[in-house]
């Protein structure tokens, strides 16, 4: 997988309250939400992308996972353009992000038999692989029963990382997926995307503003701040270069943030 020079910009519309015409009519302001990015990634690695709020982590993703295209810049998927190639890209690839989506009022089970039938996937095979996933994460058959509106955060999580991996998907993308979580649903998931790196053929990218999660999963990890890559490396490899022990202490060397600066921008959100 490789990302090559990769850049994609956004245009805010801005009010500008200094004349009265910008203020009726606002304004463009070009927002570069990631900038001459690049990097390969080998297959079977986990790599995380670690940066605050707003350095570009969810961009890159949804650039990886085809619903954004670059501006500029080239991004392959075991030797696939995602331009080009869209729709070879999406058969390799599944995404969990915190905004995943579903039909709220189903249950789970209910959810995860419609994407089944989404993915061309045999329902039965398919839900009963949901379901095994589903077990693993700590979610029992009531549950799963239970419509998406009443389970918490946690749970819809849960949800979500058994959809995406129903297809066996060779790129999995996760973005953020143990933010907002209670501690033993972070570790079970954490403990679960391990495994999948044990038994199946996987490659994940994985973004996250937790510096114990990346240095724990990811054999290595990119740092991204205002949408560029200021340094990667191994967690070792980075640490090494910073002469520290922490992790957050690198992350603060890099970016500027403190891990309690991030806490704080994630709750003000
Ligand atoms: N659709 C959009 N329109 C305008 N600006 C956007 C859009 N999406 C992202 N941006 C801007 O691009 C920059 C990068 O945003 P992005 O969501 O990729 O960051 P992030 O690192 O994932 O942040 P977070 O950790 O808060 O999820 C930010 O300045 C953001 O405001």
């Amino acid at each position: 997988m490789e990302c090559r020079d990769v850049c994609k910009s956004f245009y805010e519309e801005i009010k500008d309250s200094r004349s009265w015409k910008n203020l009726f009519l606002g304004k463009k302001r070009e927002v570069k939400a990631v900038h001459q990015i690049s990097f390969q990634i080998r297959r079977n690695e986990v790599f995380g992308l670690l940066g605050p709020n707003g350095s570009g982590k969810s961009t890159l993703i949804r650039l990886l996972s085809t619903l954004l295209f670059p501006d500029r810049g080239q991004l392959t998927i075991f030797g696939h353009d995602v331009v080009r190639d869209q729709r070879q890209v999406r058969r390799f690839i599944n995404r969990v992000s915190v905004e995943a989506s579903f039909f709220k009022k189903l249950s789970a089970i209910e959810n995860l038999r419609y994407a089944a039938r989404i993915y061309g996937l045999n329902t039965s095979e398919g839900e009963r692989k949901a379901l095994s996933i589903l077990r693993r994460l700590g979610m029992n058959e009531d549950k799963a029963q239970t419509s998406l509106e009443n389970l918490s955060r946690g749970m819809q999580q849960k949800v979500a990382i058994a959809r995406a991996l129903m297809t066996s998907p060779t790129l999995l993308l996760l973005d953020e997926p143990t933010t907002g979580l209670d501690p033993k649903s972070k570790r079970d998931v954490q403990e679960y995307v391990e495994e999948v790196m044990e038994t199946h053929d996987a490659t994940i990218i994985l973004t996250t503003h937790d510096m114990d999660e990346a240095e724990r999963l990811c054999d290595r990890i990119a740092i991204i701040d205002h949408g560029k890559i200021v340094a990667m490396d191994t967690a070792e490899g980075l640490k090494k270069q910073i002469g520290t022990a922490s992790m957050e202490e690198v992350f603060f060397r890099f970016t500027g943030k403190s891990w309690e600066d991030v806490l704080a921008d994630e709750n003000t959100e």
